[in-house]
């Protein structure tokens, strides 16, 4: 079995793009309507578009899958996943659990689907740490509950609690090694 596609699922703020970034594979960059945070750069971190933009990919067909996350658009491009999957390099992606629902089910061999986990009030002092607004904070947290519970679709998961980051980052670059 050859993995083409690690995708990192979890609650906001548990980690996801810390222990992708530790994985040292290339990433899929991913599409969407919300505003960059500081320090996120175009076509880096997102490819940022206004939502008539992602409504109009999606209606076009150029998304393979696309969701909605607390009233901003995410969506994963069609050409971006069909090139990875005939590649023989390894991407990462991080991804909501709808999204990688959808792209585990279409390869189930080709996908490795990592669910990362932090406690709750861990989450919410790392969200903290943004200095977001307190309405963003608030709903980016309620929707922790469920995202913990869609974490038994994964693969493996991943406990990143703050006194647990080492063995994370550890099991991290072994799959990195295994993999790349
Ligand atoms: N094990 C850990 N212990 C303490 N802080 C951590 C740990 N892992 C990540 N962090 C910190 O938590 C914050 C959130 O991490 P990160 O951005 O990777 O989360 P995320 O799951 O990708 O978030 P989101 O989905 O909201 O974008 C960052 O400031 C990061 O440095
Ligand atoms: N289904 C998809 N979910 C995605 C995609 N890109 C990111 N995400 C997820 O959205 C939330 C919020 O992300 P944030 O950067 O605003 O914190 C998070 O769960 C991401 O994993 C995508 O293309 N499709």
């Amino acid at each position: 079995m050859s993995i083409s596609l690690v995708i990192f699922q979890g609650p906001s703020a548990s980690g996801k793009s810390t222990l992708q970034a530790q994985l040292k594979l290339p990433r899929v960059i991913t599409w969407t309507s919300r505003a960059p945070r500081i320090g996120e750069i175009d076509g880096r971190d997102y490819y940022f578009v206004n939502s008539e933009h992602m409504l109009f990919l999606f209606n076009n067909g150029k998304m393979l899958e696309m969701t909605e996350y607390q009233g901003h658009y995410y969506g994963t491009s069609m050409d971006s996943i069909k090139e990875v999957i005939e590649e023989a390099q390894p991407r990462s992606i991080v991804m909501d659990a709808k999204g990688a629902r959808a792209i585990k089910a279409l390869y189930p061999e080709k996908v490795l689907l990592i669910g990362v986990f932090a406690d709750k009030e861990q989450c919410r002092l790392r969200l903290l740490s943004r200095k977001i607004p307190e309405e963003v904070l608030s709903l980016r947290m309620s929707t922790y509950d469920a995202e913990v519970s869609e974490l038994s679709q994964c693969d493996l998961v991943l406990r990143n609690t703050d006194d647990n980051y080492d063995k994370a980052e550890l099991i991290i670059k072994f799959l990195g090694e295994g993999l790349g």
